[in-house]
């Protein structure tokens, strides 16, 4: 028999399938539609004319899995309007947006992109490094203003090959860009919270020792308490003034603040931002810097990784309603 949904619309089939709560709907959504998702019920609450938290009480007692595109953030209130949760997916990379271990201690799984997204964002950090050792940015802007027929000679860009790299994450993201890396000719080295028993390139413990040693950062871990800021002026300093620092993880990894003054004091040669602390504002002072290459925090968005995490998403919420094995889950903290 219909049924009324919580909107008013007759709804046939809403009763017989799992629901999935949706608090703003994810790029994955945008991209691709929701089709792929029409095995469940999605309650999507920026569709609804009630405020969130009276759309949250209607369903307060029986949705159990919530699906987030990983900006609104996840804390021990929204749990307390949805106390029968059992289950996040979220398809961002980043976790920054969940209490993690409130979460977990009140038993909710939480399934995470996995690695999805690992080769598109590596391509990313490793096209920003280009563009800034090679200049490809700026030179783009040189010949639009027709600058080429002049006198105004372009400045040379620096090699890749041999760069000392230092990855600070060593996570699928990091991997990945140290494949690639490798096979340009770097020397890879890297700080990750534990040492990786199953890579060869050296360990640093410390990410101030790390920088001191390499030529680029390429930030590729995720934000905690522990990294906030960790990417500081000290760990700058220490890069020195021809390194380059490439951040496609999180803004507030590195404090944002002493970044543009190292860079407008030229204590470093340039920087390659997919991510800013405090998105969408860029620091004025970056704006102009031929030196500085900027992206909107773009590194996951293609049409392809889209599209893998639509079957991604579908694959930890099939598994969830039949008590099998998430896919991706994320391991306790
Ligand atoms: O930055 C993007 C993501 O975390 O998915």
């Amino acid at each position: 028999m219909a049924t009324r949904n919580h909107l008013g619309n007759h709804d046939h089939r809403s009763k017989e399938l799992p629901q999935v709560l949706v608090l703003e709907p994810p790029p994955i959504m945008k991209f691709n539609g929701d089709q792929f998702l029409n095995d469940f019920q999605l309650l999507k609450a920026w569709e609804s004319p009630l405020p969130l938290d009276q759309f949250l009480s209607i369903h307060a007692q029986s949705v159990k899995a919530l699906l987030t595109p990983g900006r609104y953030p996840l804390t021990r209130n929204i749990l307390q309007l949805i106390p029968s949760l059992q289950l996040v997916v979220t398809t961002s990379a980043g976790l920054n947006h969940i209490d993690l271990p409130e979460f977990q201690r009140r038993g909710i799984d939480i399934a995470s992109a996995g690695d999805v997204y690992s080769e598109d964002v590596a391509d990313m950090a490793v096209g920003l490094l280009i563009d800034v050792l090679r200049k490809i940015s700026a030179a783009d802007r040189y010949v639009r203003k027709g600058l080429w027929d002049t006198k105004a000679e372009f400045p040379l860009g620096s090699k890749l090959c041999s760069k000392r790299v230092g990855i600070v994450g060593l996570g699928s993201i990091g991997q990945e860009v140290a494949k690639r890396l490798q096979a340009s000719g770097c020397r890879i080295m890297y700080t990750s919270r534990n040492k990786k028993p199953f890579v060869s390139y050296p360990y640093y413990y410390n990410v101030l020792e790390l920088a001191a040693d390499s030529d680029v950062l390429i930030i590729c871990c995720g934000l905690t308490e522990q990294t906030r800021h960790m990417i500081n002026k000290d760990v700058m300093l220490a890069l020195g003034k021809e390194g380059v620092v490439i951040n496609i993880g999180r803004g507030a990894i590195i404090d944002e603040k002493e970044l543009v003054q190292c860079l407008v004091q030229r204590e470093l040669a340039g920087a390659g931002l997919d991510v800013f602390e405090n998105e969408p504002h860029v620091p004025r002072e970056l704006l102009t810097m031929d030196n500085v290459v900027l992206s909107p925090h773009r590194a996951v968005r293609t049409p392809e990784s889209l599209t893998a995490m639509c079957e991604h998403v579908k694959g930890n919420l099939e598994a969830f309603f039949s008590n099998k094995p998430l896919l991706s889950p994320v391991m306790n903290i």
